[in-house]
């Protein structure tokens, strides 16, 4: 039967249920998975040189012929050798294998192989140690460029390698060319089957450049198309046409005058909300830009125009703080404002479900736990996540499918500002509005990296403020406290950020422990307290709301207050071994004091002696522009790291990386642009099978097309 992309990896040679099992653990059940499964590196074993030639210590090709027959010996147990001669006109070499005693029987005396390996020199003789070798002339292993595949238990390279070469002889004509011959002609692309060869079995470096390139062009180009038909599909739903978009009365009553970037924005969101075509909007605002504002104004003009709103928070913590300030902001509005969270009694819950069934609630706040079965909306109009990176597409969707037949206005508020490349990608689907200003009167942080030697003087620092009537917040890096799982459920609640059931980092113990020297030997005269993920929602509570309410002085803490917490207060941010957080996390941190009218400072300690953490700190000290020091921090760290694992609810990418190949990137944008201006919907018949292949990229959210 000839092999298709469809065909299991049971009908290739040498493969049988156990081999299976292990490609399994790759995810690798098909040919066409082998075929997409590429190499994460490539070693250079083209080069072929003599015996005589050859430059010791250097992995090379010999071409030599088996002067004689293998000679196995047992030095002791488990310690086997095979040794045999090899020579070619310039000289001879012993090869030496340990432990391979199938080589006694696989090389042939009198016939020609090709060794890859190290020759070494032991005084006047040459001598190769477990190198690989084939017969001359087959150049599967040898001679070529081989391509390194990440591997695991049971799935050796060389395995990989030869099933794979079987697939892209079999099939590698076979896979359909899906870039328009526009596109690949303006941007100078190599055909498919060329691609998949070379990307597996390069005949040259520069063949595997041009590989490289059409299959990232190609991944980036389905990732922008598909951003691009989501956008369009979510225009044409029908949303709540809000009657009340004057933000007018609202404004006129708070407590302080917006800037003119929160004007502008919420005019933006308020034309939206007004018009049929439902509302997706990104507001992205730097720390403390305000966008908690912009929130009330829309959930109040939602409340006007008789709808229900929605605003799901990552954390527990941030939601409880986001209902405390909103419910301040929306005070006299006559808006019934609920919290929903997971670790809230299953009687407070159901209060809550009735109450939101009813619309008796106008705006809920809450974590995941929106997104549980027993949640329905009366009428659902207006649903805002505040994100982080932190929900995605996916789970946007799901919030706003609980509004039943119409489709919800969705504000989606990130604080942390993404260079402008990538915000396309990651928010494709959504209307960008940028708050780029902060509130008046706010006096930059003063920021300071300072040593292990300035430790006692950064605790008179603390003292004096506190002495001042300020608080402090002192982070440590201990436990990884932003990483939630990515699908909502009782791991995230539970734990809170942390996944649940892990076993405690060891450093969690640094947390509490440090707290409580700093509560009995340095500081026994202030109030300090800690918090951390681990601790229970109820125990985080108090002691933030303590802080928040002045009883705390001194707040230690894991990373739990990165996003978002709002304690005008706090003037001072000390980060305890600062080299091991991202920028864009420290420029969080930072943004956690400065909120209010008073001078605040960050320090940040850290014994580094890499000079590239000091200059990545460096960065923070001397810029206080989340978008600077974002694209910094980008450039730095990729981003992987930038979002954390996969949490950009994007499909995984195969062999495209967001931030290293931008150029490619916008090459690939503005290619679907045009194609999509010419094609809205990819509908010509011409397009089906890009089509079919764009919505396979998207096949984790295979909701999201309909
Ligand atoms: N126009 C304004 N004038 C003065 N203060 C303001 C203004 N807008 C917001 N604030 C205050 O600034 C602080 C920060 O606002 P908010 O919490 O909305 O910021 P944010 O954009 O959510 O920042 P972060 O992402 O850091 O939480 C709050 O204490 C808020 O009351």
């Amino acid at each position: 039967m000839p092999l298709t992309a469809a065909t299991g990896v049971r009908a290739l040679p040498g493969v049988g249920e156990a081999r299976a099992k292990c490609l399994e653990k790759l995810n690798l059940g098909t040919v066409g998975d082998l075929l997409a499964y590429f190499p994460r590196s490539y070693e250079d074993r083209t080069k072929i040189v003599s015996i005589a030639g050859a430059p010791p210590g250097e992995s090379v090709c010999i071409a030599a012929l088996v002067a004689e027959a293998p000679r196995l010996s047992r030095i002791r147990k488990g310690l086997e050798l095979v040794k045999v001669k090899a020579v070619d006109e310039t000289a001879a070499m012993t090869v030496t294998f340990f432990n391979q005693t199938y080589v006694k029987d696989a090389l042939r005396p009198g016939e020609t192989y090709v060794f890859y390996g190290k020759i070494e020199l032991m005084g006047r003789a040459r001598q190769m140690t477990n190198p690989i070798f084939e017969r001359e002339g087959r150049a599967r292993f040898t001679g070529c460029i081989m391509p390194v595949y990440p591997l695991t238990a049971g799935v050796s390279n060389n395995l990989l390698a030869g099933l794979t070469r079987r697939c892209v002889d079999a099939c590698a004509g076979e896979i359909p060319e899906l870039l328009p011959a526009e596109v690949r002609r303006v941007h100078a692309l190599a055909q498919s089957e060329f691609s998949y060869r070379n990307i597996h079995f390069p005949d040259s470096w520069e063949s595997l450049e041009l590989a490289r390139r059409r299959l990232i062009f190609e991944e980036f180009f389905y990732l922008t198309c598909g951003m691009a038909l989501l956008k369009s599909g979510r225009d044409r739903g029908r949303g709540p046409v809000f009657e009340y978009t004057d933000p007018g009365w609202f404004c006129s009553r708070l407590p302080f005058a917006l800037t003119n970037a929160q004007r502008r924005v919420i005019g933006e969101a308020a034309a939206d909300l007004g018009a049929p075509r439902p509302m997706n909007r990104l507001v992205q605002g730097d720390v403390g830009s305000g966008k908690t504002a912009v929130a009330a104004a829309c959930a109040w003009m939602a409340y006007q125009s008789g709808w229900q709103c929605a605003m799901m928070a990552p954390t527990e913590i941030l939601a409880e703080q986001h209902r405390r300030s909103l419910s301040a902001l929306l005070a006299d509005t006559g808006m019934t404002v609920g919290l929903l969270t997971g670790s809230m009694k299953a009687a407070e819950k159901k209060q809550v479900y009735a109450a939101l069934k009813t619309g008796e609630i106008d705006l809920v706040v809450g974590t995941h736990a929106l997104l549980s079965e027993g949640v329905a909306f009366a009428r659902l109009g207006l649903v805002i996540t505040d994100e982080q990176h932190r929900f995605g597409v996916a789970q946007r969707a799901a919030l706003s499918a609980k509004a039943g037949q119409i489709t919800p206005h969705v504000l989606v508020m990130s604080a942390t500002p993404i260079p402008r490349t990538l915000a396309l990608i990651i928010y494709g689907d959504l209307d960008l509005s940028v708050i780029d200003e902060l509130p008046p009167g706010r006096t930059p942080v003063d920021t300071f990296i300072v040593g292990e030697d300035k430790r006692q003087r950064m605790y008179n620092f603390v003292r004096k403020l506190v002495g001042e009537g300020r608080q402090a917040y002192i982070v440590c890096p201990a436990v990884e406290e932003s990483e939630p799982a990515e699908v909502p459920g009782p791991t995230y609640e539970g734990g809170w950020g942390e996944a649940a059931g892990e076993a405690p980092h060891p450093d969690l113990k640094a947390v509490t422990a440090y707290a409580q020297e700093l509560k009995t030997k340095i500081f026994p005269d202030l109030r300090v307290a800690f918090v951390h993920g681990r601790m229970k929602a109820k125990e985080k509570d108090a002691v933030m709301s303590a802080f928040a309410a002045g009883n705390v002085d001194v707040l230690v803490s894991t990373t739990v207050i990165e996003v978002g917490v709002d304690v005008p207060n706090a003037a001072l941010m000390v980060v305890e071994n600062a080299e091991r957080f991202g920028l864009s996390q420290l420029h969080q941190l930072r943004g956690r004091v400065g909120r209010g009218g008073h001078q605040s400072y960050c320090v940040m300690v850290t014994s580094t002696r890499s000079e590239e953490s000091r200059r990545r700190l460096k960065v923070l000290a001397d810029t206080t522009d989340g978008f600077k020091i974002s694209e910094e921090d980008l450039r730095i760290r990729g981003p992987g790291d930038f979002f954390g694992a996969r949490q950009h609810g994007l499909p995984q990418l195969h062999i495209a990386d967001l931030a290293g190949d931008m150029r490619l990137l916008k090459e690939a944008q503005t290619a679907a642009e045009a194609l999509l201006a010419a094609d809205p919907g990819l509908r010509s018949p011409g397009h089906a099978a890009l089509l079919e292949r764009v919505k396979k990229l998207f096949a984790d959210n295979p909701d999201i097309f309909n």
